[in-house]
């Protein structure tokens, strides 16, 4: 078996179309949307996504505004920084880059940042609000899994699904709007006793750990959906998913690395940012 390409680069095109249309309206009631971008690290593929939102909201027509504290910045200048901009009434989206400082914890600074600008959904408000039902911005990565399933006609109702990494970012908030979604959701993490045995018993398994590799072929039951959020750095210079290329033998469908989930995650942040300007 060779598996369907879960590909987002379609999918990635059409939401970028529609809010590059509901800017365009926003624009002309005299509301320009603008996302600021909190980064203190120097870890290369967060400067490469940093780069990319700001590629791509030019050319939506989003104002992206790029604040970089380097990676020696104190927790207190990266909360004062989020709390300024969340203060800013110029300022409609606000996402603070991971990974941050040693001594910088997420859920700590991300308390500064207003629900209201959320986009990616990394305050612990809006994770409240997301297991609560309640309005929220989903993080975008997260959200990025479930559109791309729903884009491909997956579907996730009853369905077990088995989530690998329990990050805030992906892993936690993923099993949220996969459970809002009816499928059963089991979310394994580096102590999970019998990896194998857990994803191998999973119809779709998303791999979001960040190890290049990490899933291999006795980790896929033949016929699963298998969708794989890692961006690993390669030494090439490229970039390699956490699920290993053997396993496109095995699964009935995969989400290429690149131009799977990532495409939709940036696409998905920029929508965020024009929903938070109201439109
Ligand atoms: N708070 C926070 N939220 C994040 O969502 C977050 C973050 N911090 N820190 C960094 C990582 C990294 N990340 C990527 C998103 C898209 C691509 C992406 O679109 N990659 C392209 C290709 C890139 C290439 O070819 O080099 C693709 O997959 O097709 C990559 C990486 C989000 N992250």
């Amino acid at each position: 078996m060779t598996a369907r390409l879960l590909s987002g680069t379609e999918l990635a095109a059409s939401v970028r179309a529609d809010t590059t249309s509901r800017v365009a309206a926003a624009a002309a009631a005299g509301r320009v949307p603008r996302l600021t971008v909190v980064t203190a690290t120097a870890d290369e593929a967060s400067a490469w996504y940093v780069r990319s939102i700001a590629r791509a909201a030019k050319r939506t027509g989003i104002d992206c505004v790029v604040v970089d504290l380097g990676p020696q910045a104190a927790p207190s200048e990266i909360h004062e920084r989020l709390a300024e901009s969340s203060a800013d009434p110029d300022v409609h989206g606000l996402m603070l880059q991971t990974p941050l400082p040693v001594g910088t914890s997420l859920a700590e600074a991300a308390q500064f940042i207003d629900p209201a600008k959320d986009v990616d959904g990394a305050a612990p408000a809006s994770l409240g609000r997301l297991v609560a039902g309640l309005p929220a911005f989903a993080p975008a990565t997260a959200a990025a899994v479930v559109a791309l399933l729903d884009h491909h006609e997956v579907p996730l109702a009853g369905r077990e699904v088995a989530i690998v990494g329990r990050s805030t970012v992906v892993g936690k908030p993923l099993a949220q709007l996969l459970l809002a979604r009816d499928a059963t959701v089991t979310l394994c993490h580096s102590r999970t006793r019998d990896l194998p045995a857990v994803t191998g018993r999973a119809e779709i398994v998303v791999a979001a750990v960040g190890r290049a590799g990490l899933l291999t072929s006795a980790h896929i039951r033949p016929g699963a959906v298998v969708v794989d959020v890692g961006t690993n750095p390669a030494e090439d210079g490229g970039l390699l998913g956490d699920v290993a290329p053997e396993v496109s033998e095995q699964a009935g469908a995969l989400s290429p690395v690149p131009g799977g989930v990532g495409p939709v995650t940036t696409a998905l942040l920029l929508r965020h940012a024009v929903e938070a300007a109201g439109w």
